[in-house]
């Protein structure tokens, strides 16, 4: 029946089957959340009831200089290379940072500085520059601090889970891109310790109360632990994160006093959700339905 036969009245000719109104109708698919939104959501949760307030992480694209250099990690980091990081053909470049932190951090990757003895070479704020879509939501935490800093001392609890970018090879379990969850306290007098209670309090809260701690490396942290936690139903140990200290080449440059610390943490948000919800393949999950 088209628009001009319905026009014409040649449908008065047609016959017609009595309408069947006991018919069923097609059967209405019942929607359902997504498994990591569920997961994002018992994490937000946990934070919250931990008094952690949530970072504005509504930005993917950064410039290297909050994404690298203001975490004191060095120019010539293999991380900092096009093989592991997206850099922005457009814009390309950031053009406003604040141009006296900005001295400090310079002088402390060349020179050092507050006992420290730096990296001794010749810093580049092109380099700084760059823009990039960010590689870990620590990008937001160095923001966060700075601003923090630049304000009478107060000691606050911060995380952010939202999406990070790395250029690497994907497999089954690897992505382009992930959702990292952080967590980071920033106090005077912390100590190793109180990060140690910090991930058990965390943890437990979902279902790991046996951890264990493995002396790690991050440009940024000193000490770093490996987190470790034993699952009941796998009856074994499984990598549930990554953790440390914020250096003092990181936190004096932003204008801290000298005996403040910051503790964090971080874990990606899939992981969780494939062991929770029993998923292997991280397409099933996240990312571009390609068959590989
Ligand atoms: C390149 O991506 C690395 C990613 C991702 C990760 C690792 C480290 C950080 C970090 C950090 C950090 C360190 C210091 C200061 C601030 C942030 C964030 C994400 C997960 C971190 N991992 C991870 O999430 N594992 C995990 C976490 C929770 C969990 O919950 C249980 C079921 C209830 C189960 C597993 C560990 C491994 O999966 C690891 O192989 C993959 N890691």
């Amino acid at each position: 029946l088209t628009r001009e036969n319905l026009q014409k009245g040649d449908w008065k000719e047609m016959q017609f089957k009595e309408y069947n109104f006991s018919a069923k109708g097609l059967p209405v698919e019942g929607g359902c959340l997504h498994p990591l939104l569920k997961v994002r959501q018992q994490m937000q949760m946990i934070f919250l009831q931990m008094g952690f307030e949530e970072m504005p992480t509504n930005n993917f694209v950064e410039s290297s200089f909050w994404n690298f250099d203001a975490l004191f990690q060095p120019q010539q980091h293999p991380a900092r290379d096009s093989h592991d990081t997206f850099f922005l053909r457009e814009p390309s470049t950031t053009k406003t940072l604040p141009e006296d932190y900005v001295e400090r951090v310079k002088q402390i990757h060349e020179s050092g500085g507050h006992g420290s003895r730096g990296y001794g070479y010749d810093w580049k704020r092109e380099e700084a520059n760059k823009n990039l879509l960010r590689t870990h939501t620590t990008a937001v935490s160095s923001r966060m601090l700075y601003a923090l800093a630049q304000k009478p001392f107060e000691a606050k609890k911060y995380y952010s889970v939202d999406r990070v970018f790395r250029n690497e090879a994907v497999d089954r379990t690897h992505l382009a891109e992930f959702h990292q969850i952080e967590g980071l306290i920033c106090d005077r007098g912390l100590t190793l310790g109180d990060l140690q209670g910090v991930l058990y309090d965390f943890f437990s809260r979902l279902g790991m109360s046996k951890l264990r701690f493995k002396p790690a490396y991050n440009p940024y942290t000193e000490p770093s632990m490996e987190i470790f936690g034993y699952h009941e139903g796998f009856k074994k140990w499984v990598e549930i994160g990554n953790s440390g200290m914020f250096r003092p080449e990181m936190l004096l440059p932003m204008g801290f006093p000298e005996d403040v610390r910051v503790i964090a943490w971080g874990l990606s948000l899939e992981r969780p959700t494939m062991i929770l919800y029993g998923i292997d393949n991280i397409r099933d999950l996240f990312g571009h339905k390609v068959d590989l």
